[in-house]
C-alpha cells in the first residue's frame, strides 16, 4: 500500500513507522489513522518483525487529533459514528512491543498515542500535553485515564485542567517516559532498543508484555496470579529451555520463537 501520511521502513527485525504530515505537525486525521492501522496490521502479521518503533519528526511526534477535521462535527456525528473508537485500537492491542520515539510536540491525541505504546523514549526537546481543555473539549483517546496512571492524579489533573505542556525532564521525572535521548540519536536508539527486544523469543516477549499490561487493569493479587500462571506457561516453550541451557553452557541463546 502507498502511504501519504506515514512512512514505513524495516530495519532488520524492527518495523519503523514515521508519522509524516509535516505541514500539519503530524495532526492525526482519519486517513493517517487508517494508514497507521494498516501498517501495524502488516507488522503484526509478519513473523520476521519482532518489535515496532513509532516516531514523528524532530518538531512534532503529533500535535494532536486534527482540529480542523473535528471543528464542524456535531454531537450526532461523533456519537453515532463513535468517533475515535477503534482508530487507534491497533496500537493498544498490538501483541508486539511498540516503542514511541517522541521528539517535539506530543499533544492531545499525540500524547495519547505515545502513551498507548509500550514505552516512550523522549528526545530532549519533547513536549507533552493534553491541551484539549483550551479547545473547549477534553481528551478523547484515553488521556485522562492513561496520564493519571503514569504521573498520578495531581499532575494529570493539573495538565488536563490547564493544558500546560511538560518538558522531557519533567516527563522522565514523573514516569511518563522511560528515558531521555539526545534528539539526534533518538530514532537510532529506539531502533537499537527495539532490535535488542526483537532478538529475544517473540512468544515470551508477548507474554511479558501481556503480564505488565495486566497490572493496569486488575488488582495486585489477581495480577500476581496472572503473572504466575504465565510464568509457569513459559516452561512449556522450547525457548525457555534454550534460554536457560544457553546460560548454563555460557553461549548466546538461539531462540526459535516456539
Ligand atoms: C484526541 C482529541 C480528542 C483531541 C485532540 O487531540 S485536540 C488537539 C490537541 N492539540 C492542540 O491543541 C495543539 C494544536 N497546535 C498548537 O497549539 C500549535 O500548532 C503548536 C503549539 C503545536 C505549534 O505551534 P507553531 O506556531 O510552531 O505551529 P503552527 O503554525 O501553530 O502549526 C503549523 C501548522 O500545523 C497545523 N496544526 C497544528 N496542530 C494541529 C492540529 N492538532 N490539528 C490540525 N492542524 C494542526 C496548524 O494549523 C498549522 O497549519 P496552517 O499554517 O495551515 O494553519
Amino acid at each position: 500500500m502507498a502511504y501519504s501520511h506515514i512512512a514505513v521502513d524495516i530495519k532488520g527485525s524492527v518495523g519503523v513507522i514515521r508519522l509524516d504530515r509535516p505541514k500539519a505537525l503530524n495532526a492525526l486525521c482519519a486517513e493517517l489513522f487508517m494508514e497507521l492501522d494498516e501498517a501495524l496490521n502488516g507488522f503484526e502479521a509478519d513473523d520476521a518483525i519482532g518489535a515496532v518503533v513509532l516516531t514523528g519528526s524532530n518538531k512534532a511526534f503529533a500535535a494532536g487529533a486534527d482540529i480542523k477535521e473535528m471543528q464542524t462535527k456535531t454531537y450526532m456525528d461523533v456519537y453515532k459514528k463513535n468517533f475515535l473508537t477503534g482508530c487507534e485500537e491497533r496500537v493498544d492491542t498490538s501483541r508486539k512491543p511498540i516503542i514511541a520515539a517522541v521528539a517535539g510536540y506530543a499533544l492531545g491525541g499525540g500524547c495519547e498515542l505515545a502513551m498507548m505504546c509500550d514505552f516512550i523514549l523522549a528526545a530532549d526537546n519533547a513536549q507533552f500535553g493534553q491541551p484539549e481543555i483550551k479547545l473547549g473539549t477534553i481528551p478523547g483517546m484515553g488521556g485522562t485515564q492513561r496520564l493519571t496512571r503514569f504521573v498520578g492524579k495531581s499532575k494529570a489533573m493539573e495538565m488536563c485542567l490547564t493544558g500546560r505542556m511538560m518538558g522531557a525532564e519533567e516527563a522522565e521525572r514523573s514516569g511518563l517516559v522511560s528515558r531521555i535521548v539526545p534528539l539526534d540519536d533518538l530514532v537510532d536508539e529506539a531502533i537499537n532498543v527495539a532490535s535488542s527486544i526483537a532478538e529475544l523469543s517473540q512468544p515470551i516477549v508477548m507474554m511479558c508484555k501481556e503480564s505488565v499490561k495486566k497490572s493496569y487493569e486488575t488488582t495486585l493479587a489477581e495480577g500476581i496470579m496472572f503473572e504466575r500462571r504465565v510464568f509457569h506457561s513459559t516452561f512449556s516453550t522450547e525457548d525457555q529451555k534454550e534460554g536457560m541451557s544457553a546460560f548454563a553452557e555460557k553461549r548466546t541463546p538461539d531462540f526459535k520463537n516456539c
